[in-house]
């Protein structure tokens, strides 16, 4: 069996269940119930549809201007700054370090993914955004819902499937191409730290 880290650095993706990441059942009750205030405008592009609750923007997002949507805001900061010391505190972000092999890690943005039925997120790398990105980072916050998977494309020929359950934590390479299958049924709702 290979470890989470050697699973990340072969293949780029890798799915932690809850004692293998540093998130407790505690803190995942309250992300979520700080995520749920959070206002939702849409995502960007046809492909993408979603709610977004922005959490903290980053200044360079490539897609996003290409695409010629104004820069993104952070509408509550006072939600996100309480979501944001418990998804990104000193404690959290040593564990990311060793998990990730780097000195430090940096969020560099962070959202809340909100996806209802008939909702889903197209291909695209987290490099489109930001070529600084290192890896992704993503929080399931919930469980009833049916179809959205993550999908990963390993390979050209390996495409692999992760359904993100509610206290799951997957991370990904920023360099991996990945999608969100369409929603079937349910609330599909996710937390986001893209790290550098
Ligand atoms: O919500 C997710 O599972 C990931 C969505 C995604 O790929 C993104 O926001 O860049
Ligand atoms: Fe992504």
């Amino acid at each position: 069996m290979s470890s989470p880290k050697e699973l990340l650095r072969d293949e780029g993706v890798v799915l932690l269940r809850e004692g293998d990441h540093p998130y407790s059942p505690e803190e995942i009750n309250d992300l979520i119930a700080l995520c749920q205030k959070l206002p939702r405008p849409g995502g960007i592009g046809q492909e993408n549809r979603l709610g977004v609750g922005r959490i903290l923007v980053d200044p360079v997002d490539i897609a996003r201007g290409e695409r010629g949507y104004a820069p993104a805001t952070v509408e509550a900061p006072e939600i996100a700054q309480l979501i944001l010391d418990i998804v990104a505190s000193e404690r959290a972000m040593a564990y990311w370090a060793d998990c990730f092999g780097q000195e430090e890690v940096i969020v560099r943005r962070a959202q809340t993914n909100f996806l209802h039925q008939g909702d889903q997120v197209g291909w695209h790398d987290d490099h489109e955004a930001n070529p600084e990105y290192m890896f992704s980072i993503v929080v399931g916050l919930t469980d009833e819902y049916t179809g959205g998977e993550f999908l990963a494309q390993i390979t050209p020929d390996d495409q692999r499937r992760f359904r993100v359950n509610r206290g799951d934590v997957l991370i990904a390479r920023a360099a991996l191409q990945h999608a969100v299958d369409v929603v079937e049924s349910g609330q599909r709702i996710s937390l986001v730290l893209f790290t550098a």
